[in-house]
């Protein structure tokens, strides 16, 4: 074993011990998120926010240009208003009202840019965040434990949801511009209008608080019942062909639809804060204004302002109460805040990271070391300590649910060890580069799911033609493609295959093993007579490979170099089959 280099920097997680990357814990579905999460969901956000890159400065730029033509344009229109009363002649008026005009050519100009720069710079985020999550969702598999439905929701929905971060984050800031302006313009004016405007002002901070609070705890719920709802349907239509068989389908419909209350209640009261914002928009704003307008009539009867100077205050106390236009913001920031929240939870879980060596010149040696599992406060392997031989075909038995799929999985690194350490000629699997690690060890699964477009595609993963022949011969699949009408080039979709095919695809796929090739009850579902061929296949890649072999079958058992027996998440023994036949408690775990 060479020397110990530097391990991967591990994503940062709750538990960093040194020895082995960390195992992230996330919120678990439909739990409320406490602080910690929702510093998360805001760093989360922050991060998609950035990646608007160049168009935000000029969605920013253009929202600022926009803003500053509309606190602009009461006050040139006041002197407009002025100019007529004064009667300073129509070119006077005249040159007030082709500014006027210019102002509202660059404010529409400004919100069409606005508009465009915001849904391009939606769409590439939108496509950005997918790609990650997509990636991510693979690159962590199981270890997420999101549900498949859910998962598609995060990735479609709230992914689409969170891309607005950017531009509901810079509406929000130029969105209190004009409310700001406006008490300055008018502070300008008069200071009586900027007090009687900000008493206003405080009223409609408060109730924006309040909106905007509420409707983020609301949306967030809501995505989550449909993530509830997606994951539900996504189950049921796997198991399509039970609930058919079973006559089910009423049974199943009412158990997909079942948070459908939740759902409607939450979005009943999105739509309750809503109106709310609403009603009190249409109530303070008014008041703002008849206060404005109140201080202003006094101030000219006073004769401290002009008429175009009251008009002028008159549209900037509407600029400035107007909720509408905030609460719109708000209410996309809100949706963005619950998006990001939801796909953070998925960028949040610690994908596995890899070392950058190859695995030294070895016969494919695995050693367990001290390796415990462990879910939740459930241990499922127990402070193993195992040898596999190089070279050997291997037999793992025990009785159902005694930690061979786990002790499987840990040995192709498809999960971390919880305590311990696992090797492959001498070198912890965390420290091995991922293509050499996938090289080196492959696994087969008693319910293979292939991928790909064409059967060549699922079993080869890239290989050419002749090594993937040379795999279906070997896993005695080579027949039946054969016969099928376009052999290796048939669709996956339309190949009729039975559960033993099946399995013996995702054998070939398999095959390819550089050191260790895993099966986890990777023929139960194969024939007899084919399994003892494939069996015999097995034994007579004597040597080359090393083969553990989890299995029910007591002849495979007695083909195998040593079977290791696991009971209860611990190894009872080590042997040879004919060995451990004596014990009649060994015999029981075939019965
Ligand atoms: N992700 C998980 N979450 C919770 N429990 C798990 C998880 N994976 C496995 N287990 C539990 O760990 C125990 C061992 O599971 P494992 O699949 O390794 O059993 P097994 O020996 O392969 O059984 P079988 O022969 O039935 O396939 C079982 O009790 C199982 O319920």
């Amino acid at each position: 074993m060479g020397r110990p280099g530097p391990r991967p920097r591990p994503r940062p997680g709750p538990r960093a011990e040194p020895g082995r990357p960390p195992r992230q814990r996330r919120t678990a579905p439909g739990r409320r998120p406490g602080a910690h999460e929702r510093e998360r969901g805001a760093a989360t956000l922050r991060t998609i926010a950035r990646h608007g890159g160049a168009w935000l400065p000029l969605i920013g730029l253009a929202s600022l240009a926009g803003t500053a033509s509309d606190l602009a344009l009461p006050a040139v229109l006041g002197r407009a208003v002025d100019a007529i009363v004064a009667g300073a002649g129509s070119a006077g008026g005249a040159r007030w009202m082709e500014f006027s005009a210019a102002l509202i050519v660059l404010s529409v100009a400004c919100d069409l840019v606005v508009a465009y720069a915001s849904t391009v710079c939606v769409a590439d985020t939108t496509a950005w965040l997918r790609r990650r999550l997509v990636r991510h969702l693979l690159a962590i598999g199981p270890r997420g434990g999101f549900e498949t439905g859910d998962s598609v929701s995060r990735v479609t929905a709230n992914a689409a949801d969170a891309a607005l971060a950017g531009p509901s984050l810079l509406s929000v800031v130029t969105g209190v511009l004009p409310p700001i302006g406006s008490l300055v313009l008018l502070a300008l004016i008069d200071p009586w209008l900027a007090g009687a405007f900000l008493a206003g002002l405080t009223l409609v901070a408060v109730m924006l608080r309040a909106f905007a609070r509420r409707t983020a705890d609301v949306l967030i719920r809501y995505q989550r019942v449909q993530g509830r709802i997606a994951a539900l349907l996504a189950e049921s239509l796997s198991g399509v062909r039970t609930i058919a068989a079973a006559g089910t389908l009423e049974r199943e419909t009412g158990r997909v639809l079942e948070p459908l209350p939740r759902l409607r209640e939450h979005g009943a009261r999105t739509w309750r804060v809503l109106s709310r914002a609403s009603a009190q928009a249409g109530i303070v704003g008014p008041l703002v204004q008849v206060a404005v307008l109140a201080a202003g009539g006094l101030a000219l009867g006073y004769g401290r302002i002009t008429a175009g100077d009251l008009f002028a205050a008159s549209r900037y106390a509407a600029m400035g109460a107007g909720l509408g236009a905030l609460t719109g913001v708000i209410g996309q920031l809100a949706r963005a805040r619950a998006g990001a929240r939801r796909t953070g939870e998925v960028l949040d879980v610690a994908a596995p990271g890899y070392g950058a060596e190859a695995p030294p010149e070895g016969p494919g040696t695995l050693r367990f070391r001290a390796v415990s599992a462990r879910e939740g406060e459930v241990t499922l392997l127990d402070s193993v300590d195992l040898t596999v031989p190089g070279g050997a075909a291997v037999a793992v038995v025990g009785r159902s649910g005694a930690g061979k799929s786990v002790l499987a999985a840990l040995a192709a690194r498809l999960r971390e060890p919880d305590e311990g350490e696992v090797y492959l000629d001498g070198v912890p699997l965390w420290r091995l580069d991922q293509g050499a690690l996938r090289a080196a060890i492959s696994c087969a699964f008693e319910r293979p799911v292939l991928v790909g477009e064409r059967i060549v595609d699922a079993v080869g993963l890239g290989q050419d033609l002749v090594s993937v022949r040379a795999a279906a011969r070997a896993t005695h699949a080579h027949d039946f493609v054969s016969r099928l009408p376009l052999g290796y080039d048939t669709p996956l979709a339309e190949a009729p295959m039975s559960g033993g095919e099946y399995q013996r695809l995702g054998l070939a796929r398999a095959w390819r093993a550089g050191r260790v090739l895993i099966l986890d009850d990777a023929t139960s579902s194969v024939d007899i007579v084919t399994e003892m061929q494939i069996s015999r296949t097995l034994t007579e890649d004597h040597g080359r490979r090393t083969r553990l072999i989890v299995t029910h079958r007591p002849a495979t058992a007695a083909r195998a170099d040593l079977v290791v027996w696991l009971e209860a998440g611990r190894v009872r023994a080590v042997g040879r089959h004919e060995v451990l036949w004596d014990d009649a408690r060994y015999r029981a775990v075939f019965q």
